[in-house]
C-alpha cells in the first residue's frame, strides 16, 4: 500500500521523461562502472602475465577469442605452440578470460602436485557436469574434495580392483561373440568406438551397481542417456550462448539434457535405495553383505566412513556413483580404441605383445585373463602407455589456485587465472619427446624411463587431484588389449562414408575420430 502511494507521489512531481531519464542514468551508470570494472581487471591481468609469451591476438581487448579450433586443426594448432613457445604462454577471451597454457613437464609439475587445498577446478570447464554429477569428487574443492577422497579412495585398493578382473573378461568376451557374428555374415570391417564404448559401460556397470544391462546387446534406456549426456556437454560447451544457464535451459538441447538427466538420476537413485533397503534388511538378520556376493562401488561408498563415524549422504552417494559412469567409461573406450588402431598400424608390435599372451596362456585351460596375469605383460603394457601419450584419451586439466603460483624462471601465475595444463601438448613437446609423432613403446621399457621426469607423462593427470580409478582402467586396458590380440589379428579399416583412408583425430570430452575409427578384424584359431 505505502509503495503504491509513494509511486503516486512521484508521479506528482516528476514527470514520466523524468523518471525514465533518472531510471536511463542509473542503469547507464552501472553498465559504466561494470564496464570499467572488467577494463581495470584486463590491464591488471595483463600487465601480471606479461611474464609469459603472447601468441599474436586480433586486438588488444578481443583477444584471442575465435582462435582456439577444434577437430584435427585444434590439435595441430597446439603442436605449433608447443614448437613455439616450447613450455607455456598466455591468452585470453576478451576482456573476461585469462588464461595461461602450460606445456612441459617442470611447469605442469608446480600446478598439479599443488596441494589439493589450494587447487580449485574452474566453472567454466567443469560448471556444466554439475547438473549431472552433483558436488563430487571431480568437480569439488578444498575440505569437501579431500573428505570424498579420502572416503573414496579404499573402493580403487587393487584388493577390491583385482575381483573385477572377471567382469573385464566377460564384457570383452560379449564384444568379441559379437565381432565373431559379424566376421561370419562378411563383415570383417568394424568401426571400434561404438561397441568398445558400450563394452565399458557393461563392464562399468557391473562393476559399480552389479547390474547386468545386456546393452551390448539390446537397447538400454539408461546407457543411451549416458552416451546422450556426455554428447550435449561436448555440444554446449562449443556454443558460447549456451554457456549461460537461463538461456540454455529453453533451448531444444537444454530439454533433451533434462530428460536424460531425469532418466540417469531416477536409475542411480532406485540402485542406491534398493541397496540401503537390502542392507538394513541383512544388518537387521545378522547376515554380512560380503558373504553374500561380491561388493560393488555402491556397497564400498555405502559402506564408507571416516574417522567420526560420519558416512556419505544419499545425494553424496549418487554424486559419487554418477561420476564414475562419467569419468570412467568414456575414457577407458578411448583408451582402448586407439591402441588397437596404434597396434593395428604397426603388425610387428602387434605380433610382439600375442607372443606375450600366448606365452603367458600357454597349457592353460580357456583364455581367461587374471589379476596375476597382469603383471606378466611387460611389452603389452608399454604399447598401451605409448598409446596413452600419443593419444591421450583427456586432452587437458584445468585448474586455479586459491594463492599466485610461482612457476620456472620466476614467472608468477596470479591467483584465479584458469591454468590450462595440456596433457596433448606436455606429450608432443620435441624438447621432452624425440620424434613425439612416432608410436615407439620403446619409450617405456623400464630402462629408458629411469632418467625421465614424473610429469612428462601424465595421461591421469598427476598429483592430489590425479585419476582415483587409473589402476582401474589400466587393469581393464591390458585385459581386454590381451584377450583382442589372442582372438583377432588387427589392420587398419577404411571408413565407407570417408572420402579419405586419414584418420581425423577429433577431441571432445575424450580423444574420438571423426566417423569413428576402423579395423580389419581376422579372427585366429586358438593355439
Ligand atoms: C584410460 C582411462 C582414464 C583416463 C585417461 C582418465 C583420466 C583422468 C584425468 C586426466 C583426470 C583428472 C581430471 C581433472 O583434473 O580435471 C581424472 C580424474 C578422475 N577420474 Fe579418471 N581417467 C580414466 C579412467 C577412470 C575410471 C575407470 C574411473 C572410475 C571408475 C575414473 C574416475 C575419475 C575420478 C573420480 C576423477 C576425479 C579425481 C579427483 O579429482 O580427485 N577415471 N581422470
Amino acid at each position: 500500500m505505502s509503495v503504491h502511494r509513494g509511486v503516486l507521489d512521484l508521479l506528482r512531481f516528476y514527470s514520466p521523461c523524468h523518471i525514465l531519464a533518472v531510471i536511463g542514468a542509473g542503469l547507464g551508470a552501472i553498465v559504466l562502472i561494470w564496464i570499467t570494472n572488467l577494463l581495470v581487471r584486463h590491464a591488471w591481468y595483463s600487465h601480471r602475465l606479461s611474464c609469459f609469451s603472447k601468441p599474436p591476438t586480433h586486438s588488444w581487448l578481443l583477444g584471442h577469442l575465435g582462435q582456439m579450433q577444434s577437430a584435427e586443426e585444434g590439435l595441430l594448432q597446439v603442436e605449433e605452440l608447443v614448437r613455439t613457445y616450447k613450455h607455456s604462454c598466455s591468452w585470453f577471451f576478451g576482456p573476461f578470460y585469462h588464461l595461461v597454457r602450460i606445456f612441459h613437464p617442470d611447469f605442469a609439475k608446480t600446478l598439479l602436485m599443488a596441494p589439493g587445498s589450494i587447487t580449485v577446478k574452474d566453472e567454466l570447464v567443469y560448471g556444466h557436469l554439475r547438473p549431472w554429477l552433483g558436488e563430487s569428487l571431480l568437480i569439488s574443492s578444498g575440505d569437501k574434495w579431500s573428505r570424498k577422497r579420502s572416503l573414496l579412495t579404499p573402493a580403487f585398493h587393487f584388493n577390491i580392483l583385482k575381483n573385477y578382473t572377471v567382469t573385464f573378461n566377460t564384457a570383452t568376451n560379449i564384444m568379441h561373440e559379437k565381432w565373431q557374428r559379424e566376421i561370419l555374415s562378411g563383415k570383417n570391417n568394424i568401426e571400434l568406438f561404438g561397441d568398445v564404448t558400450l563394452m565399458t559401460l557393461d563392464s562399468l556397470l557391473k562393476c559399480a551397481f552389479s547390474y547386468n544391462s545386456d546393452c551390448q546387446e539390446s537397447h538400454c534406456e539408461y546407457v543411451s542417456a549416458i552416451v546422450e549426456l556426455s554428447d550435449l556437454i561436448m555440444d554446449r560447451r562449443l556454443k558460447m550462448l549456451h554457456h549461460w544457464d537461463w538461456f540454455y535451459w529453453k533451448t531444444q538441447q537444454g530439454q533433451r539434457f533434462k530428460r536424460a538427466l531425469g532418466v540417469v538420476h531416477e536409475y542411480t537413485r532406485d540402485v542406491v535405495q534398493k541397496r540401503r533397503d537390502l542392507i538394513r534388511q541383512q544388518v537387521k538378520s545378522g547376515v554380512s553383505m560380503a558373504t553374500q556376493r561380491r561388493k560393488d562401488f555402491v556397497d564400498l561408498i555405502l559402506s564408507a566412513q571416516d574417522e567420526d563415524g560420519r558416512g556419505l549422504s544419499d545425494e553424496e552417494i549418487l554424486a559419487e556413483a554418477n561420476t564414475f559412469m562419467f569419468a570412467g567409461h568414456d575414457t577407458t573406450a578411448s583408451a582402448i580404441c586407439w591402441t588397437l588402431y596404434n597396434l593395428a598400424r604397426h603388425s610387428h608390435y602387434q605380433e610382439q605383445c600375442r607372443e606375450e599372451v600366448v606365452e603367458l596362456l600357454r597349457e592353460r585351460d580357456g583364455q581367461e585373463i587374471k589379476w596375476g596375469d597382469l603383471s606378466s605383460l611387460p611389452f603389452t603394457t608399454m604399447c598401451i602407455k605409448e598409446s596413452l601419450r600419443l593419444h591421450s584419451p583427456v586432452q587437458a586439466v584445468t585448474r586455479k589456485y586459491t594463492q599466485d603460483m610461482t612457476l620456472p624462471g620466476n614467472r608468477i601465475v596470479p591467483k584465479g587465472v584458469i591454468c590450462l595444463v595440456s596433457i596433448y601438448g606436455t606429450h608432443h613437446n620435441p624438447i621432452v619427446w624425440s620424434n613425439p609423432q612416432e608410436f615407439d613403446p620403446m619409450r617405456f621399457d623400464p630402462n629408458n624411463r629411469a632418467a625421465r621426469s614424473s610429469s612428462d607423462f601424465i595421461p591421469f593427470s598427476a598429483g592430489p587431484r590425479n585419476c582415483i580409478g587409473q589402476k582401474f582402467a589400466l587393469a581393464e586396458l591390458r585385459v581386454v588389449i590381451a584377450l583382442t590380440l589372442l582372438r583377432f589379428r588387427l589392420s587398419p579399416g577404411v571408413n565407407p562414408e570417408a572420402v579419405t583412408t586419414r584418420v581425423r583425430r577429433l577431441p571432445q570430452l575424450v580423444l574420438r575420430a571423426e566417423g569413428g575409427l576402423w579395423l580389419q578384424v581376422h579372427p585366429l584359431q586358438p593355439k
